[in-house]
């Protein structure tokens, strides 16, 4: 009979920083999401990122990278103006966040104005977000994932599905309600369990055929209703690649903002090496196979999509580093050498 054994691990240890206005500032965003009048004090006074049919407004940085471009309130409405919209537009805006600076942050989407007119006009570039991963720092990913994940949880609950009256968002973004039915809707996220499994010396990774060319990820499967993450866990490998895990840990999560919005549960699994035999769910997946420390090692080196040199073989590669997916491949690895 296989085992089905809960790893004992050390807990991970976080450290927040202490003597900052943490407290303080939760506390004011709290207040931002309940009370609009508020909300509207703090987006006249807050900064606004733009985004064009989701895709945020980003400007080139030193160093090849680029950043997101934050505007003023103002600056905003009198570009609202200028390509003849009303300036109350930007109260169609919602929150994502205060700076350590006590400003205010809000996201906004002007898919209906002419993309290369606010480009020309802002200095900037809208940018599909999946290209926009491999171009920012990883530190501003999480904040314009936020925003176009907000964003489109917006665009697609326009209405009640009870009485299909509109609803409408306070001035947050952080509910809509219907009048009718007296429904609160809130923003969500579908969790979904990413695994990486190994046999002990080597790694399983799979691609979807709608991944970009060569690149594999961890298994990764929507958590089902009523499911805990181990259950889904279990099924998932199962399903997927037939095969059966005997151990896992968890690892860590992640937002992720495809396809609407996903919360994103990481654990390593293990599969005994006599039973590692892969058949491939190919609905799911195009691929899936046993990748060796020193294949991994290699890919963590490429830093973004290799060409094949000479339309040689293709060269596998991994998705971009702030990734959960890549967070615990640079983990397996950390583990494989420990002690080495
Ligand atoms: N951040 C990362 O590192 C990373 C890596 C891999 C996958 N992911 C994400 O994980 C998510 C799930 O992975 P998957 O596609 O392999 O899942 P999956 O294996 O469960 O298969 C997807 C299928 O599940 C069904 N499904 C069930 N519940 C769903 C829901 N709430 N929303 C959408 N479809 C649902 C649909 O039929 C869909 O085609 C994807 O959105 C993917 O973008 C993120
Ligand atoms: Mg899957």
């Amino acid at each position: 009979m296989l085992r089905w054994l809960r790893c004992l691990h050390r807990p991970r240890l976080v450290i927040w920083r202490s003597g900052s206005s943490y407290v303080a500032r939760m506390r004011y965003l709290v207040k931002l999401k309940g009370d609009d009048e508020a909300c509207s004090a703090a987006l006249r006074a807050g900064r606004l990122f733009l985004y064009h049919k989701l895709r945020p407004l980003l400007m080139r940085a030193e160093g090849g990278r680029h950043r997101p471009l934050d505007m003023k309130t103002t600056d905003v409405e009198a570009l609202l103006e200028k390509l003849g919209q009303q300036k109350e537009r930007v109260r169609e805006s919602v929150l994502v966040g205060c700076t350590e600076t006590w400003v205010p942050q809000f996201c906004l989407d002007v898919g209906t104005l002419e993309k290369c007119a606010v480009e020309r006009l802002c200095g900037g570039e809208f940018v599909d977000l999946r290209k926009a991963f491999f171009l920012l720092r990883g530190h501003d990913v999480p904040h314009m994932a936020r925003g176009r994940a907000l964003l489109h949880w917006h665009q697609t609950h326009g209405f009640c599905s009870a009485s299909g009256e509109p609803t409408v968002k306070n001035q947050a973004g952080s509910q809509r309600v219907c009048q009718g039915s007296g429904h609160t809707y809130y923003p969500q996220m579908a969790p979904v369990l990413i695994v990486l499994v190994s046999d002990g010396s080597r790694c399983l990774l799979g691609r979807q055929a709608a991944f970009p060319r060569d690149m594999y990820s961890a298994l990764a499967g929507f958590c089902d209703m009523g499911e805990t993450m181990e259950e889904t866990l279990r099924r998932e490998v199962a399903e997927e690649v037939g095969l059966e895990v005997e151990t896992f840990q968890f690892a860590s999560t992640q937002h992720w903002p495809y396809p609407q919005s996903s919360f994103m549960l990481a654990c390593h699994a293990t599969v005994n090496p006599q039973r590692c035999q892969v058949s491939v769910d190919k609905v799911e997946l195009e691929d899936a196979r046993w990748f060796t420390l020193e294949e991994i090692q290699e890919a963590l080196r490429r830093a973004s999509a290799p060409q094949a040199p000479g339309g040689g073989p293709p060269v596998f590669w991994l998705p971009p580093s702030f990734t959960i997916a890549h967070q615990l491949v640079q983990e397996w690895v950390r583990q494989q050498t420990a002690g080495v």
